[in-house]
C-alpha cells in the first residue's frame, strides 16, 4: 500500500506579523495531529526555534542561515527527511520561513524535492495589519508573496478599526484574487484551514515550470556579477545585530535605549534579565515598527539567567546599537528599587 504523503506546509509573512505566535497556536490546537516544525531564524540567536520548543513534536531549526537562498535543495531536503521518517509519526510539516524569506524560493525547493513521503501543502503569508501599509511601501515585493499565497492570514486585526480591517480585506482581495483572506488576532486560526488545504493546481504549475529554468537564470546572474546571490532578497537591504549579556541589564538604562532605538531598526526580539528583587523572571521582548511588548514569565529552573537579543533593521549601525547595550549593563541589581522597573512594567503583560 502506498504510504501518505505528508503535506508541509510554508509559513511566510514579513518580520513580526506573528508567524511564530501563529504556529505556536497550530501546535497548541492541534487537535492529536502531529506536527513537524523546520524554523529558520534570521541570525545566530535562535529566538523562533526557543520560542517554539517544547511545544512541538519533532523540530528541526536551521539556526542562522537563509532557507530560502540555499544553492542546493539537498539541505531542506535533509531535515524534510528527517521529520517524514515513519518513526517519527508526523502527520503535517509547517516551515516557518524567516521573516525576510522569499516564499518562492521555499516552495520550489519543496516542488523540487525527491522525497516521496512528503507533497507541497500551501503557502500561508502572515500579514500584519497594523504594519501593512508601511511595509509594503517599502518592500513592494510583498504584493508578489500575497500573490502566491494559498492562504492569507490578516493577523493583528485587534490593532486596526472594523474599518480599517475592511479596506485591508479589499486590498488583499486585490492582491490575491481567490484566495481566502482570514482574520486574525494572535494568529488564532482554525487548524483544518491549514491541514486540509489542497494547495492551488494553477499557481503550483506555475512555480513548478519556473524552476528550473529560473534556477539556471539566477545562477548565470550571480556568476556575472560576483554577488552571492542574496541581491533582490527582501533580507539583502537587512541585517541583524546580537547581543548576548550574563550581567542583568539596568532596566531605566534599558527603556531608554528602547526608547531611542533608531528608525531602520523594524524588528528586536528576545529575552531580558533585570535580576532586580521582586523581578526576576524571564521577559521576553517583542518590538515592531514603533510597538513594543513584554511578557514575563518563569525561568525554567535549570535555564541560565541571561540577556539575548536579536535586532533586525535597515541601515542600522551594529557597533553603536551594541555599544548603546554594553551600557545598560548592571552589576548591581540587588540595588535597583521598584521604581526602576517602572517603564518596564508599562509594556509589559503576565
Ligand atoms: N496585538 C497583537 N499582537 C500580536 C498578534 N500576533 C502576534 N502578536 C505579537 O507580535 C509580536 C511578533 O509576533 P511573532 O509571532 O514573534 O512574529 P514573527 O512573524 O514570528 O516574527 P519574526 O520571526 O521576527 O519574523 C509578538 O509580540 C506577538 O505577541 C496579534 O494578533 N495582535
Amino acid at each position: 500500500m502506498a504510504r501518505r504523503q505528508i503535506p508541509v506546509i510554508v509559513l511566510a509573512g514579513f518580520l513580526g506579523s506573528g508567524k511564530t505566535t501563529l504556529l505556536n497556536h497550530l501546535l497548541a490546537h492541534s487537535g492529536g495531529s502531529r506536527i513537524g516544525v523546520v524554523v529558520n531564524d534570521f541570525g545566530s540567536i535562535e529566538i523562533d526555534a526557543l520560542s517554539v520548543a517544547g511545544q512541538v513534536d519533532s523540530m528541526v531549526s536551521l539556526g542562522n542561515g537563509c532557507l530560502c537562498c540555499a544553492v542546493d535543495t539537498s539541505e531542506l531536503d535533509g531535515f524534510l527527511e528527517r521529520l517524514a521518517r515513519p518513526a517519527a509519526r508526523i502527520d503535517v510539516i509547517v516551515i516557518e520561513a524567516s521573516g525576510l524569506a522569499e516564499p518562492e524560493e521555499l516552495v520550489r525547493m519543496i516542488l523540487a524535492s525527491d522525497n516521496e513521503s512528503i507533497v507541497y501543502g500551501g503557502l500561508v503569508e502572515v500579514v500584519d495589519a497594523a504594519e501593512f501599509g508601511r511595509t509594503r511601501e517599502r518592500h513592494p515585493e510583498l504584493d508578489r508573496h500575497l500573490g502566491i499565497a494559498d492562504l492569507v492570514v490578516l493577523n493583528k486585526t485587534d490593532r486596526v478599526t472594523d474599518a480599517e480591517r475592511e479596506d485591508l480585506e479589499a486590498v488583499l482581495a486585490g492582491l490575491a484574487p481567490g484566495t481566502p483572506v482570514v482574520a486574525s488576532s494572535h494568529g488564532r486560526v482554525d487548524p483544518e484551514l491549514l491541514f486540509d488545504r489542497k494547495p492551488r493546481e494553477d499557481r503550483l504549475e506555475a512555480i513548478r515550470q519556473l524552476s528550473f529554468e529560473d534556477l539556471a537564470h539566477e545562477e548565470r546572474d550571480h556568476a556575472h556579477d560576483g554577488q552571492n546571490g542574496h541581491e533582490g532578497h527582501l533580507h539583502a537591504a537587512y541585517e541583524s545585530v546580537e547581543f548576548v549579556s550574563d550581567d542583568p541589564l539596568h532596566p531605566r538604562r534599558f527603556m531608554e535605549f528602547l526608547d531611542h532605538r533608531p528608525e531602520g531598526l523594524y524588528r528586536i526580539k528576545g529575552f531580558v534579565y533585570f535580576g532586580v528583587p521582586g523581578h526576576r523572571q524571564k521577559f521576553a521582548l517583542h518590538a515592531v515598527g514603533d510597538f513594543l511588548r513584554m511578557y514575563r514569565s518563569p525561568w525554567a529552573r535549570s535555564e541560565r539567567r541571561l540577556t539575548q537579543l536579536v535586532m533586525i533593521g535597515s541601515g542600522i549601525d551594529g557597533s553603536a546599537l551594541r555599544a548603546g547595550l554594553e551600557a545598560c549593563r548592571n552589576e548591581a541589581p540587588q540595588d535597583a528599587d521598584d521604581h526602576s522597573m517602572w517603564g518596564v512594567l508599562r509594556y509589559t503583560q503576565g
